[in-house]
């Protein structure tokens, strides 16, 4: 199914991506029932410890780098046609990302569940699944997949849903990152408690998920609503040295990014040049 939206077709992209995911998890819990795959937890590698490769960097004094792994977006369709997951993770982790975002929605990104294993093989980072989690059957898949984190996005999610995914994904060993998009998304997400001492990450998504637009303000804007010390991870639409600069001057220190990165031939060489130019 081509998603690249038209005009038209753009329409609350979020709402259509979330109906499709409802099939999508009726589809594959007929397949292998929760259940079943709880029972697979046992073989699960350990996590490698995505909040806690951040925080190191942030420590350093260094940006933290979430490079993305993703072939195409509603947004934008095809981003990049050759596209090798492994390859692209070794890269990433060569040019100085802290972690990985590999997207695994299958009919909105062209994403795959065996990408996010095979870039996460291929290197030693932490890696994010990057899909619209709605339901506590994608976290344990997530945890049997191998991912070190999931993503919740407050606007997908009622209040009952994010705690209860929340504290399931905690209590399989995941990080989280809770995604916002406005202060009183930001209050919400705040507000989830530390579980054995873990906080889950915010990440301010600069996309609005539903027109598309792309604003490096909303992460400036919401800046100032964190409490002090705390990481906020900007995500989307950060392209340039300019950019970098602009959320470094604010205090922000963890970049989530994608397409500028796919779009090069050699993606580590691009983060290199817009984190660490020499
Ligand atoms: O990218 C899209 O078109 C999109 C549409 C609807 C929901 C989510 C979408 N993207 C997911 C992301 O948030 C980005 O992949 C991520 O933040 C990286 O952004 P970028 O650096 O701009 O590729």
């Amino acid at each position: 199914m081509s998603q690249h939206a038209t005009a038209a077709g753009r329409a609350d992209i979020l709402q259509r991506i979330l109906d499709r995911k409802a099939e999508e998890i009726a589809e594959r819990s007929a397949r292998v029932p929760l259940d079943a795959l709880r029972a697979r937890l046992v073989d699960a590698p350990p996590t490698r410890g995505f909040a806690a490769a951040v925080d190191a960097k942030r420590a350093a004094g260094l940006p933290a780098v979430i490079a993305e792994v993703k072939k195409a977006s509603p947004s934008k369709g095809v981003i990049r046609a050759e596209f090798d997951p492994p390859a692209i993770a070794r890269s990433y982790e060569a040019g100085g990302a802290a972690c990985l975002s590999v997207l695994t929605d299958i009919d909105f990104f062209q994403g795959a569940d065996a990408y996010l294993q095979q870039a996460r093989a291929a290197c030693a980072l932490p890696v994010l699944r990057k899909d619209f989690t709605v339901d506590v059957y994608q976290i344990v898949e997530a945890r049997v997949l191998g991912a070190d984190c999931i993503l919740l996005i407050v606007s997908a999610l009622d209040a009952a849903q994010l705690s209860s995914l929340y504290r399931e994904a905690m209590a399989v060993g995941l990080d989280v990152l809770v995604e916002v998009h406005d202060a009183d998304e930001l209050a919400r997400a705040l507000a989830l408690p530390a579980v054995d001492g873990r906080l889950p990450l915010i990440g301010v998504n600069n996309r609005n998920l539903r027109t598309f637009e792309v604003s490096l303000d909303t992460s400036l804007a919401l800046k100032a609503a964190m409490p002090e010390g705390r990481a906020l991870v900007t995500e989307s639409g950060i392209a340039t040295r300019d950019d970098v600069e602009r959320m470094r001057a604010a205090g922000i220190d963890v970049f989530l990014v994608g397409e500028s990165f796919m779009r090069d031939p050699e993606p580590g060489v691009a983060l290199q040049r817009l984190f660490f130019p020499a």
